[in-house]
């Protein structure tokens, strides 16, 4: 599993602003939002281009198009809908699929309560966004649904995450590679991220 953590100026400050105790849901929407959309540059720098020949105003030209079926993104409800907009800035025409998961805030456990994934799930290059890889288990649970609706592409953007988090991915999931704004130090005894964001959820929808 490759991690990337990002080392542009523009999101580490952008992070640095989501981390004020007392910022609105304004902002803290708005950052998301921007953040997600600069995670997706890099994370879709490697994708493959195959030639096409167009008619130009000059004549036939050869031109790049991103290869193979059109991109799905997959935000975890909810806190991954807040990405969602910064994402499709980018990649307008993604299909999106849509996994349904909440913390058990006792166990920790994830529970499902919806999925629906677009068509031609194995033919697509699948970008999971949810801000926050805590423990990891949402993100295996998202990962597993995936794979089981056929998807063998799949990427990961989280505005934050943590160590042994990221360690319990790889081991379920090696052939994921994640994509996040900053790896933070670890999880405090009620798994939330330190020093994080606090509830990024309940941030975004101003819930709480
Ligand atoms: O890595 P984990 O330990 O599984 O924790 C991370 C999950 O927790 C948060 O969701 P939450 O359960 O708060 O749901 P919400 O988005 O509805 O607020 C977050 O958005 C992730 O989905
Ligand atoms: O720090 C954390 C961990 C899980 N979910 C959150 O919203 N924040
Ligand atoms: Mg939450």
């Amino acid at each position: 599993m490759a991690v990337y953590e990002a080392t542009h100026p523009l999101i580490k400050h952008k992070l640095g602003l989501m981390r004020q105790h007392d910022i609105s849901t304004k902002e803290f929407r708005e950052l998301a939002s921007e953040v997600a959309r600069l995670l997706t540059y890099e994370a879709t720098k490697d994708l493959e281009t195959e030639a096409e020949t167009i008619e130009c105003w000059s004549g036939p030209v050869e031109v790049q198009r991103i290869k193979g079926k059109k991109i799905t993104v997959v935000p975890i409800l909810r806190a991954g809908l807040g990405m969602m907009d910064g994402v499709l800035d980018l990649i307008p025409s993604a299909r999106v699929s849509v996994v349904g998961l909440y913390r058990n805030e006792e166990t920790l456990e994830p529970v499902t309560y919806y999925e629906k994934m677009t068509g031609s799930m194995e033919d697509r290059t699948a970008l999971i966004l949810d801000p926050m890889l805590a423990t990891g288990g949402s993100l295996i649970a998202c990962i597993d649904m995936l794979k089981k609706s056929g998807c063998t592409s799949i990427r990961g953007l989280f505005l934050v995450a943590v160590p042994e988090g990221i360690e319990k991915v790889e081991a379920a999931h090696p052939d994921v590679d994640i994509y996040v704004a900053s790896v933070d130090e670890r999880l405090n005894e009620n798994g939330y991220i330190l020093p994080g964001l606090g509830d990024a959820g309940d941030k975004i929808f101003g819930t709480k």
